[in-house]
C-alpha cells in the first residue's frame, strides 16, 4: 500500500548487469542505517537479485489480514523487501509471462504489501525501458515524492543506453535525482587502494551533457557484496571507502530533496 510511503526512489539502468541491485540494496541498508524506516521492493521479474544479495533466499512472504508480509532485514522492521524471488521455488526458475501478466504481479506488489508508514521505498526495476516500468510509474502517482536514480558503468555502451532512461524520465515526468557510475575502478580489500582497470569519468560526462547531477563513482568492491549478505551498510563497516562516500552523500542528497518537497 503506497499511501503509508512519503518518498520512492526508483533505480533504473539501461543495460543488465551494471550493479542496479547492488545499488538498490546498499541504498536501502545505508537509509535504515541513518535511522530511516524503509522499503526494498524487487520488481525485477526476470532477475530478482535482491533476496540473493541480501542472503534472505530462503525466506518467504506471508499473506497477513491487509496484505503481503514483507520479509524483514531486522527484528526493529526498519528494513523491508519484497521479491518476485520469494515466491519462486528456485533461484533459477525463470519467470516467462507476457506483458498482462507481468503488469498485474507488479500492481499486486505496489498496491497490496503492508509497507507500514515508510520514509523511502526503493524500487529496484529490470533492466531498459519495459511495461514493468510504466506500470510502476502509473502507479506512483498517489506517493507524496518520487524520484530517479539512473546507474552506469563507466563504458560508452552503458551510458548510450541511460541516455535512453533519461528521456523516459523526462517523458514520464519523474525527476532525476542523479547518475551513479558503478564498477569505475578497483578498491582493494588490503590497502583501500583505488585503481582504474577501465575508462573512468564516463558518467561525470554524461550528466554533464544530460544536464543532471552526478553522484558519484562507485568502484568495484568486493567486501560491500560480502556485507550486504550479513544485512550490514558499508557505511557502517567500511566509513573511508569510496563506496561510503558516494552513499553519505547520496542520503544527503535524498534527505535535502525531500525538505525541498522536489
Ligand atoms: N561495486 C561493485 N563491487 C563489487 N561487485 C559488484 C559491484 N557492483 C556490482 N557487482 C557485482 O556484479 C554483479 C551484477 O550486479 P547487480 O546484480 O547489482 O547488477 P544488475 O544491474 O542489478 O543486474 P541485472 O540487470 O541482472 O538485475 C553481481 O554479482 C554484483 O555482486
Ligand atoms: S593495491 Fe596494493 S595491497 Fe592491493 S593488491 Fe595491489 S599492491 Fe596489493
Amino acid at each position: 500500500m503506497l499511501e503509508s510511503v512519503k518518498c520512492v526512489i526508483l533505480i533504473l539502468s539501461g543495460k543488465g548487469g551494471v550493479g542496479k541491485s547492488t545499488v538498490s540494496t546498499q541504498l536501502a541498508l545505508t537509509l535504515k542505517e541513518k535511522g530511516f524506516k524503509v522499503g526494498l521492493l524487487d520488481v525485477d521479474l526476470c532477475g530478482p537479485s535482491v533476496p540473493y544479495i541480501l542472503n534472505l533466499e530462503t525466506e518467504n512472504i506471508h499473506q497477513g489480514a491487509e496484505g503481503w508480509i514483507p520479509v524483514y532485514l531486522d527484528k526493529d522492521q526498519k528494513l523491508g523487501v519484497m521479491s518476485i524471488g520469494f515466491l519462486l521455488k528456485n533461484r533459477n526458475d525463470a519467470v516467462v509471462w507476457r506483458g498482462p501478466k507481468k503488469t498485474a504481479m507488479i500492481k499486486q506488489f505496489l498496491e497490496d504489501v503492508c509497507w507500514q508508514d515508510l520514509d523511502f521505498l526503493v524500487i529496484d526495476t529490470p533492466p531498459g525501458t519495459s511495461d514493468e516500468h510504466i506500470t510502476v510509474m502509473e502507479n506512483l502517482r498517489q506517493v507524496p515524492q518520487c524520484s530517479a536514480i539512473l546507474v552506469t558503468t563507466p563504458q560508452e555502451v552503458a551510458i548510450e543506453d541511460v541516455r535512453k532512461e533519461i528521456t523516459f524520465c523526462r517523458k514520464t515526468g519523474i525527476p532525476i535525482l542523479g547518475i551513479i557510475e558503478n564498477m569505475s575502478g578497483f578498491q582493494c580489500p588490503t590497502c583501500n587502494e583505488c585503481t582504474n582497470i577501465f575508462s573512468s569519468g564516463g558518467g561525470k560526462a554524461l550528466a554533464d551533457v544530460a544536464k543532471v547531477p552526478f553522484l558519484g563513482s562507485l568502484p568495484l568492491d568486493p567486501r560491500v557484496g560480502k556485507l550486504a549478505g550479513q544485512g550490514v551498510a558499508a557505511v557502517k563497516e567500511l566509513p573511508d571507502s569510496n563506496t561510503s562516500k558516494v552513499f553519505n552523500h547520496l542520503v544527503t542528497v535524498l534527505t535535502e530533496s525531500t525538505q525541498n518537497g522536489s
